[in-house]
């Protein structure tokens, strides 16, 4: 069977990194979004980094960040990858991995087949793709909403670089998204916490026990 890559986003608390990666996620995600009720701020990050057992990918994930916010960021905090899940052009995503060193992920809001073109544009430039679930109008977010968009768009399709598929998955539907999809990768944030920005770690072991096809999933309690 193929092993599923999990990446588990807007982790704010040194314990919830430490249990990702023993639960076997391959990436943990820091959200730096002022509006985001996971937020984390640059020296909270640092703590955060510092928690994570050998092998867990550390990921920032910003929103149009300039160079000023991303030194810092990169200055301060041991990071692994970028995440960039605003509005940057393709442009700047090169700017940033020639600025930086580190690979990044752009993430791309799929609603309909048109949007998927974005994902041809981007895979060209990016080291990885999220194949996440567009906002609705007017959403403060540009992610992590909890929402999850037509599956069959992307079904067993190719770009010209890896992706996770992201967007109201859960440890209830992860395992079916997988099937759907054919993602190897695999992204979630609102579907593992008890509360917006409030991470719990069983949904967690449930998720990442469910996404990898695990026999024995802990069940899930709500
Ligand atoms: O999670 C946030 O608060 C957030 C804020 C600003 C930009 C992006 C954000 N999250 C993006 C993610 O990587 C989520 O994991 C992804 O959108 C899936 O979210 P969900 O549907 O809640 O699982």
């Amino acid at each position: 069977m193929m092993d599923i890559r999990v990446k588990i986003c807007g982790l704010s608390r040194p314990e919830e990194v430490d249990a990702v990666g023993k639960a076997g996620a391959a990436y943990a995600g820091f959200v730096f979004f002022k509006k985001s009720p996971r937020n984390v701020e640059i020296a909270q990050a640092r703590d955060l980094a510092l928690a994570a057992p050998v092998g867990l990918a550390k990921v920032a994930l910003t929103v149009n960040a300039d160079d000023a916010f991303l030194d810092a960021l990169i200055e301060t905090v041991p990071l692994d990858m970028l995440q960039l899940h605003g509005s940057e052009t393709a442009a700047r995503v090169s700017e940033i991995r020639a600025r930086y060193g580190l690979p990044v992920i752009k993430a791309v809001g799929i609603a309909e087949h048109s949007d998927l073109e974005a994902l041809h544009t981007y895979g060209a430039v990016a080291d990885q793709l999220l194949v996440d679930a567009k906002p609705p109008k007017g959403a403060v977010l540009p992610g992590g909403n909890g929402l999850a968009f037509d599956w069959q768009l992307v079904n067993r399709k190719y770009w010209p670089c890896p992706w996770m598929l992201a967007g109201g998955l859960t440890p209830e539907n992860v395992r079916l998204a997988v099937q759907k999809t054919g993602a190897r990768q695999v992204d979630v944030s609102s579907g593992v916490e008890s509360a917006p920005g409030v991470k719990d770690i069983g949904l967690i072991r449930a998720f990442i026990a469910a996404a990898k096809g695990n026999e024995n999933v802990p069940p899930v309690l709500r």
